[in-house]
């Protein structure tokens, strides 16, 4: 335990996520906490953590954890007020194609693939980039597919406040596929409409064929 603890105050020097941003929650005290634990995980599940490969196993998978979770410390809406501008677009505005990771809330247990988000603007547009950094903020914590896909609908719509706007998110959920019923090619598609997006039928047709289009 002594050598856990010399590696994981070595780690902490960086206090620092892996070319991410600071945050007051990833302290020494908390990666300390994780390691400690992982410690024993490692004796339960018959190995022995004091062998050479995985001396710093358990300070890697903390610091692998907190980066994972590190959805908790961002606030969505903050991410979008941060690049709103007024600007007199008024059809669809669509980022497709956004890689999704997040873990199932049941296994803590991979789910990925892509999230395809449009709104249409009321007298303002976001940058596009704080798109996918919503998606992230969402979907770097523990989720459901299923709420995930509403809270990025959610936020949007609160946020800034569009005529409409549209999720879908298509998954492989590793809990389905490398353990339990153990189906490697089956992907779960959830999906979320506001406003225009559900009163026109036109335009959610219209998202539905960009979204399958291949037009890159
Ligand atoms: N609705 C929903 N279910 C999910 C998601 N991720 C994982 N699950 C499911 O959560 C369920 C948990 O069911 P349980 O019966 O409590 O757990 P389990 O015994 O491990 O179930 P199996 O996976 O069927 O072996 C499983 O059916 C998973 O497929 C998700 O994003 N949305
Ligand atoms: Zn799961």
């Amino acid at each position: 335990m002594d050598d856990l603890k010399k590696l994981t105050s070595s780690m902490m020097e960086e206090n620092e996520m892996d070319g991410y941003q600071k945050i007051d929650r990833y302290n020494e005290e908390k990666i300390r906490d994780i390691s400690e634990k992982y410690y024993d995980i490692l004796k339960d599940i018959g190995e022995d953590p004091n062998r050479e490969g995985l001396l710093k196993t358990p300070e890697r998978v903390a610091k692998a954890l907190q980066f994972l979770t590190h959805g908790y410390d961002l606030n969505p809406s903050e991410i979008l007020k941060s690049a709103m501008f007024t600007e007199e677009y008024s059809q669809m505005v669509l980022v497709k194609d956004i890689e999704v990771y997040s873990m199932c809330e049941h296994h803590m247990l991979p789910f990925f693939g892509k999230a395809h988000v449009a709104y249409i603007p009321n007298g303002k547009v976001v940058g596009l980039s704080k798109i996918p950094r919503v998606v992230d903020a969402f979907s770097r914590r523990l989720q459901v597919q299923e709420r995930l896909t509403n809270e990025i609908r959610d936020c949007i719509q609160d946020t800034l406040s569009p005529l409409g706007v549209a999720v879908v998110i298509e998954c492989k959920h590793m809990c389905m596929s490398m353990r339990g019923i153990q189906k490697q090619n089956s992907v779960t598609t959830t999906s979320a409409f506001t406003g225009e997006f559900i009163n026109n039928e036109k335009t959610r047709y219209e998202f539905m064929q960009l979204i399958a289009a291949h037009l890159s």
